[in-house]
């Protein structure tokens, strides 16, 4: 087991918004005890006075790491984002300085692809509103506008690691499947990917968003979407609120032009359970509104626990960032008897040769040297004897280019 320059139990970790308790073992397995785990995520004034002293970061998706809290930071080394998003994370200011951010890509998919699956049901046999009556003492025994699911069109919007899911599933019950993506996927089972997204709101009877939030899912489901959809269909969001205009959605809805919908994900969230949830949507029949709990299940949360806490643990010790996604990733073996530096640099000309140079004129030999870059950073990794690190160390850091420097050993 490797050891960290920093004795561990100096590493300050912040688990914000409620981190599985997985987290905190998998880290004291590790060895580290320094651990600080809240239940609920911190206003931005609040994580600012906090985050000065803190190497390692774990939040959730209500708390909004932006420029103002970087520029707060001076220790930190890591976030991660126990789940899939990391939209909630300002990724050009984590990276302009040399802060690693990890995520667990896959751990709540299959939870997300089941409550979609189940919504679709409830929704296409009017149970939200027939519920609703019945809490009221009314019996609304009927079966207009119910219908079964086997048969039916699902449209996946963003065949990813959900939506590849999503359909797997959904074929398994009868129906057909079809996806839009913007890039060609191999369709699993009998899905088929269609051209356009036009195509497929005309098309299907069940829509489901599963795109990530960027610039180009930004209201992608607007009035013009939205009037492509047949009267008798329901649309599904679990991916992010801002994909879908939510003031037209409640509009069409209230004017009967869709069937239902099942909501999980709002432009603006409560920050706490505390605070009052608001939205154009409430009050309206045969919509199903969830706190944004696609992912909150026990499953779920005891996996991205371990998995993101094994990659921050991971970094800390060997500096390694396999499926960082914002660093260069490189994959790292432990270095016992061996100091490692670890330097990330902008990718510009001149860079490596004025690291190798040092190592040439100093006369410290290389014992292993790793390097990766992406568009905007390098991550060189090198390998020496213990008596060189402090004048190695000294050196790298006056590199052009350097974002951050730090020592292993
Ligand atoms: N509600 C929840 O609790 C919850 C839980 C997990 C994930 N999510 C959200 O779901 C999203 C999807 O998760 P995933 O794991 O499937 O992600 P993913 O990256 O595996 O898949 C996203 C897919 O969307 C496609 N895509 C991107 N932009 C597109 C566009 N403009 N038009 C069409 N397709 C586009 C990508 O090519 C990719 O295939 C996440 O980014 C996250 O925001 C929500
Ligand atoms: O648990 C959360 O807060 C976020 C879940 C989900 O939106 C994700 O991106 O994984």
């Amino acid at each position: 087991m490797a050891i960290t320059s920093l004795d561990k139990s100096k590493i300050r970790i912040l688990l914000l918004e409620g981190i599985h308790q997985s987290a905190v073992d998998t880290l004291i397995d590790a060895g580290y005890t320094n651990i600080e785990r809240l239940p609920h995520a911190l206003p931005e004034e609040e994580l600012i006075a906090k985050i000065c002293n803190v190497h390692f970061l774990g939040i959730r998706s209500r708390t909004r790491l932006t420029e103002r809290v970087f520029e707060a930071t001076d220790k930190l080394l890591s976030v991660g984002c126990f789940g899939i998003g990391t939209n909630q994370v300002d990724l050009n200011a984590a990276t302009r300085r040399g802060v690693a951010v990890f995520n667990a890509p896959f751990s709540n998919s299959r939870s997300v692809a089941e409550l979609v699956l189940a919504e679709a049901i409830m929704l296409l046999r009017g149970i939200p509103a027939k519920s609703a009556a019945a809490h009221r003492g009314v019996w609304m025994k009927h079966a207009k506008d119910s219908f079964e699911v086997r048969g039916k069109k699902l449209g996946i919007v963003g065949y990813g690691n959900i939506g590849s899911q999503l359909s797997v599933l959904a074929e398994s019950l009868g129906m057909d499947v079809l996806f839009y993506d913007v890039v060609t996927k191999l369709p699993l089972g009998n899905a088929v990917q269609v051209l356009s997204l036009d195509t497929l709101l005309e098309r299907s009877d069940i829509i489901s968003l599963h795109v990530p939030e960027t610039q180009s899912t930004r209201n992608m489901i607007d009035y013009k979407q939205l009037a492509l959809m047949k009267p008798t269909s329901i649309l599904i969001n679990a991916s992010r609120g801002t994909v879908v205009n939510i003031d037209v959605l409640a509009g069409m809805l209230r004017q009967d032009k869709l069937l239902g919908a099942a909501i999980d994900v709002f432009p603006i969230e409560p920050p706490s359970n505390d605070h009052d949830f608001v939205s154009p949507l409430c009050g309206i029949d045969n919509v199903i509104l969830t706190p944004h709990i696609g992912g909150s299940t026990l499953e779920a949360q005891i996996n991205i626990g371990t998995e993101v806490a094994e990659k921050l643990s991971k970094y800390s010790d060997t500096g390694t960032t396999v499926s960082s996604v914002n660093l260069p990733e490189v994959a790292l073996p432990s270095h016992p008897g061996q100091h490692r530096l670890l330097h990330i640099h902008e990718n510009i000309p001149g860079v490596m040769s004025e690291i190798n140079n040092i190592f040439c004129n100093n006369k410290i030999n290389i014992l292993s040297q790793y390097l990766r870059t992406n568009e905007a950073i390098g991550y060189a990794v090198i390998d020496v004897g213990q008596e060189y690190s402090e004048l190695a160390l000294k050196k790298l850091r006056s590199v052009q280019g350097t974002v951050k420097c730090r020592v292993l050993f």
